[in-house]
């Protein structure tokens, strides 16, 4: 589930706003957040842009702008499970796309994109797939509703009400919105054709819709600004610039202009123009300060990799410089085969001393990175990596016992948040429930019962479908008292909502309940 976020205290099941991609959680925020805020920053200056009077057609099809697709598989079959969340948009044109078995870890890196202040008109937001990033820090509790509450239309900002107003609009639309918006931004700009992928369709809509959902929760400030930080940081690996907003910006006008024409007037536009140049700013900000301190990406070689089943490999990569991150985290992975094509992918492993970094791959039908990583990639070959994200990471701070439902290839962060427990030599209770459709798709078990064997505070139970005769999260009812315990979630959709669920029943407060973002997870189409 890539994308977004982890952790939440919502089955992602509830609220949403329509059509769009609406994140229910707060992302963590970052305890190196860079000052300033969408509040208390000056707007970078801008120009409001009007309707063009060229206007040209959307293609529904065509390179510029394939058909749009409200999830990210359906339209092209493309499930794109790979870990979930087909984030995705924009590669940075001038990535060398290392071949396979290149050396491409020791070649020179493409020197980091400068991202400079807000540029004049339109400082926005390019390519936002949601994926808040956290890197190094306390895991957070996770009891935000998140930007995706709105506040009545009473307590709203005029500005809000009228982004709002223009959002009731588009929402039945959304799929042309889209259309339009993609095909503006090729033909007025075609220079940004070649930061996304060739083949948009699983993806092209989430750069719009990280933008509107930003505009749309304009009011929420804490929670947008962490969103949009980590936005912002998350946008240099799809070599995103300052200078590529406001491009970004005006489309977006174009777009909103053509199908909210009902609604649409001066003061309508102004009130986007405002809260894009905010959104954009945000973004441009973290971005500058991130460089100062993390690579746009990383380049990793393969150096094993074990397929363990017909369908599920263990790849193991070496980062060419040094990858700072928590156990329970993912990161974003594009391979030489499909540029510019990015996958989430739980890191399998909490930090090690050789600074390795394992991932556990399940190659679903149609999936572009999954079968590649899967049934092609070898030790020698390299692929790039994004910064860590999410936020479903031990707190150390407290001794409570950990409650852990992995299903399927999501035992993979929950393997590292075992290590993790034991790497702090902490005796707190960790209990383990790893779920499988058969016992062949118990891959790792041999690995989980050898940690249970070394560590007498863990406890680990498979729960197979097909014996139990029941799915993993039913499982654990039969189980507990839970009340001492936190619970970690991971694995498919329907087992995260039904696991949230299962826990609230069983009487788990929400903020006790983490897992990666469902929407990710739906909107990779697993
Ligand atoms: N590879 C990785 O790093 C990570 C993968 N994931 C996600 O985990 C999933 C793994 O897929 P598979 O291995 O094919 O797992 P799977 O589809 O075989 O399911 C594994 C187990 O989860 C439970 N389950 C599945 N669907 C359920 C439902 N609707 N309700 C209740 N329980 C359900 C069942 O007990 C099942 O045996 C993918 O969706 C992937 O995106 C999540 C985190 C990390």
């Amino acid at each position: 589930m890539d994308a977004p976020t982890t952790t939440s205290a919502d089955n992602g099941t509830s609220g949403g706003g329509g059509d769009w991609f609406t994140p229910r959680n707060k992302p963590t925020s970052t305890p190196d957040n860079e000052p300033g805020t969408a509040e208390g920053r000056r707007p970078a200056v801008i120009r409001p842009v009007g309707r063009q009077t060229a206007d040209p057609e959307a293609p529904t099809d065509g390179a510029a702008a394939p058909p749009a697709s409200t999830t990210d598989s359906a339209n092209t079959g493309v499930p794109d499970q790979e870990r979930g969340s087909p984030e995705a948009i924009a590669g940075p044109a001038s990535m060398p796309p290392p071949t396979a078995s290149s050396p491409a870890a020791s070649s020179p890196r493409p020197a980091p994109t400068p991202v400079t202040p807000a540029p004049a008109p339109f400082a926005s937001a390019t390519a936002p797939p949601a994926e808040p990033r956290v890197p190094a820090q306390r895991p957070a509790p996770v009891s935000s509703p998140g930007p995706a509450r709105s506040a009545p239309d009473t307590e709203a900002s005029p500005d809000a009400v009228l982004i709002r107003r223009a959002m009731a609009e588009i929402t039945p639309v959304a799929d042309k919105v889209t259309s339009y918006f993609y095909a503006l931004l090729f033909v007025r700009h075609p220079d940004l054709r070649s930061l996304f992928p060739a083949a948009m369709d699983t993806q092209r809509d989430r750069l719009l819709r990280a933008l509107l959902t930003a505009a749309e929760h304009i009011d929420n400030t804490d929670v947008l600004v962490d969103y949009l930080q980590n936005l912002g940081r998350g946008h240099r690996k799809y070599g995103t610039r300052a200078e590529h907003y406001p491009a970004v910006g005006e489309c977006l006008i174009g777009a909103l202009s053509k199908y909210a024409a009902g609604v649409w007037d001066a003061e309508m536009e102004a009130a986007w123009v405002r809260t894009y140049t905010t959104i954009s700013q945000v973004m441009i900000d973290a971005a500058a300060a991130d460089e100062l301190r993390a690579p746009a990406w990383w380049y990793a070689e393969i150096v094993t990799h074990d397929l363990r089943t017909p369908d599920v490999a263990v790849v193991t990569v070496r980062p060419d410089q040094p990858y700072p991150f928590l156990a329970g985290q993912y990161t974003s992975l594009e391979t030489p085969w499909w540029p510019r094509i990015w996958r989430h992918y739980s890191f399998a492993s909490a930090p090690r001393s050789d600074g390795l970094l394992s991932f556990h791959v399940k190659a679903v039908p149609a999936g572009w990175v999954s079968n590649a990583l899967v049934h092609r990639a070898r030790p020698g070959d390299i692929v790039r990596l994004g910064p860590p994200a999410g936020s479903m990471t031990v707190d150390h701070t407290t001794d409570s016992g950990l409650l852990c439902l992995g299903g399927g290839t999501g035992i993979a962060p929950i393997k590292a948040l075992v290590e993790d427990v034991a790497e702090h030599g902490e005796r707190r209770p960790v209990e383990v429930f790893y779920g499988a459709r058969t016992d062949h798709d118990l891959y790792d078990i041999d690995t989980m019962l050898r940690l249970q064997q070394s560590h007498p505070w863990l406890s680990v139970r498979a729960i197979i479908d097909q014996q139990a005769h029941q799915q993993l999260p039913d499982a654990v009812r039969a189980f507990g008292p839970w009340n001492e315990y936190d619970a970690y979630l991971s694995g498919p959709p329907g087992m995260i909502r039904s696991g949230v669920d299962a826990l609230r029943d069983i009487g788990i407060p929400s903020e006790r309940i983490r897992h990666d973002s469902v929407e990710e997870l739906v909107a990779a189409g697993s």
